[in-house]
């Protein structure tokens, strides 16, 4: 099925939006009228940007309050539809979206209303022009898809039709079944948007939050399967409203946009771009600085030793059981601080990931590689970190651990089995796109996201991860005012998992590792939560472990202060603990300010 996009959906000028449509793969756009009044160019040139753009002028819209009025209001309404008619032949648009009447004079009367809409329709269908009538959620009389319909149907006129909206059916909670008894032709158009689910008034709702399909929690693939049921063979028609959007950069938010459309395509069973492949486990997390004194004592009070270098790059492996830790002190000019730059998940088909990738409009980044050195393909996220995508064979030395060479080491290793999670910042108004980005792409599911106290402001967090837990990668956002722009803002981490924290701890404290303090409240407060065995909350006390219990089992966790950009967390996980510790993130964050003061 082609694919469009409304301009309200883009930031910037008319010709930004159609250049930023055009090149993220978009067959058709449709022009919302305020993007043309405000433009110096003609309807002429405007339908000849788009044609040598590629781009189809698929609709027009909207025309409002026209229907359901007194005669004398109705023939003014003519009249101007007359001067759009007259229009959209210049542009060369053949359908015109009527949003139903918001007016307080539009009357509860549907025989009237269709009786206007085909008189309507009958100067549209003497231009070539169809008509396609939609139910606003927040509509006077009609705000329903199915009532739209029955006036319609009512009408019966060849250049009239309905337009669905995905979000005003699904932010009312409409049965979208009831799309299949309307013969597809009549369907004109179909509209996707999603939004989270929000208690709010729902023009606010729809004018300020709908997002790209895939990004909120509507139904959106559900509603496209019945359209298609029904015989609709129009356009998927992006049309979101979002204050981020209307300004963030139009040709990134096309991408995010186009790749939305891709992945609904294939939730719908209407395109099928190469399968997921689902990452069994994190080959490396890579911690670029340009002084690796920074870190490295660090790594060695954790317990990491240097196990190999690579053969061409400036780049070393730490290991410690199966977590490894690359250091690479090639940073260019720029983030001399240490910092999180790239994660290589373990991949039963690289290949194959990365053709997602591609299929999915994710960068594919260009091999940083020599001849002989392992193919490795990457990807970069939308947050910039780069996804290496691994198939490890330690023992055989032929994937990336290959272009290592070995280098004499003293294993005093601390009890770290494995990374257990990476945790990595986004720009605020990137966060949808990088959730959309990790499931599709990377092929890891969403969890509920949730909001984290931290003294200076709010913190969104939004876990993904595979089906086993041996990938989770914890998604944040907010910026706090207390955060160096200068040092890229937020802090990221590796979390490492022990099998025994309390002994881990002992171990890295001996060794040097300064841990993050953690306050005595805290541990007052625990107390009152939950019973321990004798000590047991002393020993937390005295080594600053924080410390979670949930139905499926308990977790306790520590940080390391932070260096640079990055800091370290261990993490011991009892039975099916699955989360985070997010009850002590508040604890955590009001603690990192008070050492970072
Ligand atoms: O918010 C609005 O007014 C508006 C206008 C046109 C649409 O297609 C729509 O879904 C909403
Ligand atoms: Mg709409």
């Amino acid at each position: 099925m082609r694919t469009s996009i409304a301009t309200v959906s883009l930031s910037g000028t008319l010709t930004e939006k159609l250049t930023a449509a055009a090149r993220a793969g978009f067959d058709g756009v449709e022009i919302f009228e305020n993007d043309l009044i405000g433009s110096p160019l003609s309807p002429e040139e405007i339908r000849d940007q788009a044609a040598d753009l590629g781009l189809k002028i698929d609709l027009f819209q909207p025309m409002r309050d026209i229907e359901a009025v007194p005669e004398d209001a109705f023939a003014r309404n003519l009249r101007r539809a007359e001067h759009k008619f007259r229009l959209m032949r210049r542009l060369g648009a053949d359908t015109v979206l009527v949003c139903s009447s918001v007016s307080p004079h539009a009357l509860d009367d549907d025989a009237l209303a269709a009786a206007q809409l085909r008189r309507l329709a009958d100067l549209a269908g003497e231009s070539g022009i169809r008509v396609a009538y939609e139910a606003l959620a927040w509509g006077r009389h009609v705000s329903t898809y199915d009532h739209a319909w029955r006036i319609v149907e009512a009408a019966d006129h060849p250049a009239l039709g309905v337009c669905l909206d995905s979000f005003h059916i699904l932010a009312r909670g409409s049965d979208v079944t009831g799309i299949e008894a309307i013969p597809g032709d009549r369907i004109f158009f179909l509209q996707l948007a999603d939004a989270p689910q929000m208690a709010l008034d729902v023009l606010q709702w729809s004018r300020h939050h709908r997002c790209f399909p895939g990004q909120g929690d509507l139904d959106v693939a559900g509603l496209v399967r019945a359209a298609v049921r029904a015989g609709y063979e129009g356009p998927l028609s992006l049309e979101v409203f979002n204050d981020v959007f209307r300004q963030a950069d139009a040709g990134r938010t096309a991408v995010d946009a186009r790749r939305s459309l891709t992945l609904l395509q294939e939730a719908a069973g209407l395109a099928a771009p190469p399968e997921p492949v689902v990452p069994t486990g994190f080959a490396f997390v890579e911690i670029a600085t340009a002084d690796t004194a920074r870190i490295t004592p660090l790594l060695t009070a954790l317990g990491f030793s240097r196990t190999a270098r690579h053969s061409g790059k400036p780049v070393d492996l730490w290991e410690q059981g199966e977590a490894g830790i690359l250091v690479n002190t090639d940073t260019g000019s720029h983030r001399p601080e240490p910092s999180l730059t790239a994660v290589g998940l373990e991949s039963p088909d690289p290949a194959g990931a990365c053709a997602r990738a591609e299929s999915l409009l994710a960068p594919v980044l260009p091999r940083r590689r020599a001849p002989e050195d392992a193919p490795l393909d990457a990807v970069a996220a939308p947050d910039g970190t780069e996804f290496f995508f691994c198939a490890t064979d330690r023992s055989g030395r032929t994937g990336w651990t290959g272009d290592f060479a070995p280098a004499p080491h003293r294993p005093a290793p601390a009890g770290i089995t494995r990374v257990d999670h990476v945790a990595l910042t986004q720009p605020w108004h990137h966060f949808d796109e990088a959730t959309l980005f990790h499931r599709g792409v990377l092929g890891l599911r969403p969890h509920a996201s949730v909001d984290l106290a931290d003294p200076y402001g709010l913190l969104r967090s939004r876990a993904v991860s595979n089906e086993a837990g041996t990938v989770r990668i914890a998604l944040g956002v907010g910026a706090s005012p207390t955060d160096d722009p200068a040092r890229g803002g937020r802090p990221q981490h590796v979390a490492l998992l022990t099998e025994d924290l309390v002994a881990t701890v002992r171990r890295v404290r001996a060794a040097g590792a300064r841990l993050l303090p953690v306050p005595t409240n805290y541990y007052d407060d625990l107390a009152a939560h939950h019973t321990f065995a004798p000590g047991e909350l002393e020993t937390y006390r005295e080594l600053g472990i924080l410390y979670d219990r949930d139905e499926k089992g308990e977790f306790r966790h520590c940080y390391t202060v932070t260096t640079g950009r990055v800091f370290f967390e261990l993490v011991e996980r009892v039975g099916g603990y699955d989360g985070y510790g997010a009850r002590n993130a508040a604890v955590r964050l009001a603690a990192q300010h008070a050492v970072a003061e």
